[in-house]
């Protein structure tokens, strides 16, 4: 299958090089110019034991490239729909473009580019990190990966993009559920992202010791706001136990494990915080339900992106 990765960082070329291992023809588009240049000269290499080399061709932009068959959109939520605009020339009438990011609101952004009939969506749990320009930590094994058509139903285009995905070694099913699947995650993703990024914490002190009972509350009401909200939503989500909800997020995860969301700001970057806490907001505001605790998190983050951006 022809196959282009929309951001090539930490998630995207993992997902990028695997399938190009399996005999994909894969483009990686990034427009870090250091991450092109090193993929391109010494190929993508994986830190698995030992070090793996695919070799990939990598691109800036998408405009060398013809139609493909399938695009993964993989970089950040806040550059969705400057990445689909930029890339409307490798789209063409039978291309599927897939979402595999967290947070909420994505398929939207794309679908308005678009148009939805193209859009497909998942979720994973499959994990990378960028230890250096072009050398990524993958992990894979026994992660799943949930896909799904916007509408539920199971076609031949979504079961054959679970096909090229569990060929390549990615255990992924197909969800009549994809909704459901999302607003489990953006949960996950909005109980913990926030509270680890604004404390600095890993989550040792959180969930193995316990030593801050106020943040566990926290997490578990911003929970009880994203239930509430994806219930007038008519969202049907995995499990409703608020408490189960908050162990999942750190479930198989060490002691010294960081957020998405911390190492954003360890490493001076903008958050996904619009697409977590700010998407439950935004539909809680839709919906008539009051999110105030998601509401909070949404300032605080901002506040710390204004004034890490804003240094006088
Ligand atoms: N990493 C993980 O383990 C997981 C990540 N996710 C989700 O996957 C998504 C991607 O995460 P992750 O891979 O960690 O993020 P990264 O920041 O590592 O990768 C995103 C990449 O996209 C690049 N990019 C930004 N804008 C454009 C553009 N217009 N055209 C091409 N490339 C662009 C970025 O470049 P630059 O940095 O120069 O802006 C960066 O290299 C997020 O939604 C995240 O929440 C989900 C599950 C696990
Ligand atoms: C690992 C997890 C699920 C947070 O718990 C995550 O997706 C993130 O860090 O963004």
């Amino acid at each position: 299958m022809k196959i282009c990765l929309l951001g090539a960082g930490a998630l995207g070329s993992t997902f990028g090089g695997t399938l190009a291992e399996a005999g994909n023809e894969v483009y990686l588009v990034d427009i870090f110019k250091p991450y092109v240049e090193a993929v391109n000269k010494r190929g993508l290499i994986f830190a698995d034991e030992p070090d793996t080399v695919v070799r990939v061709p990598a691109f800036e932009n998408t405009k060398s490239l013809d139609v493909v068959d399938f695009v993964i959109v993989l970089v950040k939520s806040f550059a969705t729909r400057e990445v689909i605009n930029s890339a409307k020339n490798i789209i063409g009438d039978h291309t599927v473009v897939m979402s595999l990011q967290n947070g909420f609101g994505n398929e939207n952004m794309i679908a308005d580019v678009i148009g939805s009939d193209k859009v497909v969506s998942g979720k994973t749990y499959v994990g990378g990190g960028m230890l250096d320009v072009g050398y990524v930590r993958r992990t894979i094994k026994n992660k799943m990966t949930y896909i799904g058509e916007l509408t539920g139903k199971k076609t031949e285009r979504i079961q054959k993009i679970a096909d090229v995905l569990n060929a390549a070694g990615m255990m992924t099913e197909v969800s009549d559920n994809i909704m459901g699947l999302i607003w489990d995650k953006l949960l996950i993703n909005a109980a913990t992202g926030a509270l680890t990024a604004i404390t600095g914490l890993p989550y040792g002190p959180i969930y193995q010791d316990e030593s801050i009972p106020e943040i566990k509350q926290v997490g578990m009401a911003v929970i009880r706001e994203g239930i509430a909200v994806a219930h007038k939503k008519n969202i049907r989500l995995k499990t409703e136990d608020v408490e189960k909800i908050w162990y999942m997020a750190a479930e198989n995860l060490p002691y010294e494990f960081k957020t998405s969301m911390l190492q954003s700001f360890e490493r001076k970057m903008k958050t996904e915080i619009d697409y977590f806490n700010g998407a439950i907001a935004r539909e809680g505001d839709k919906f008539g339900v009051e999110t105030p605790i998601n509401k909070t998190l949404v300032a605080c983050v901002k506040g710390i992106e204004y004034r890490m951006f804003n240094k006088k």
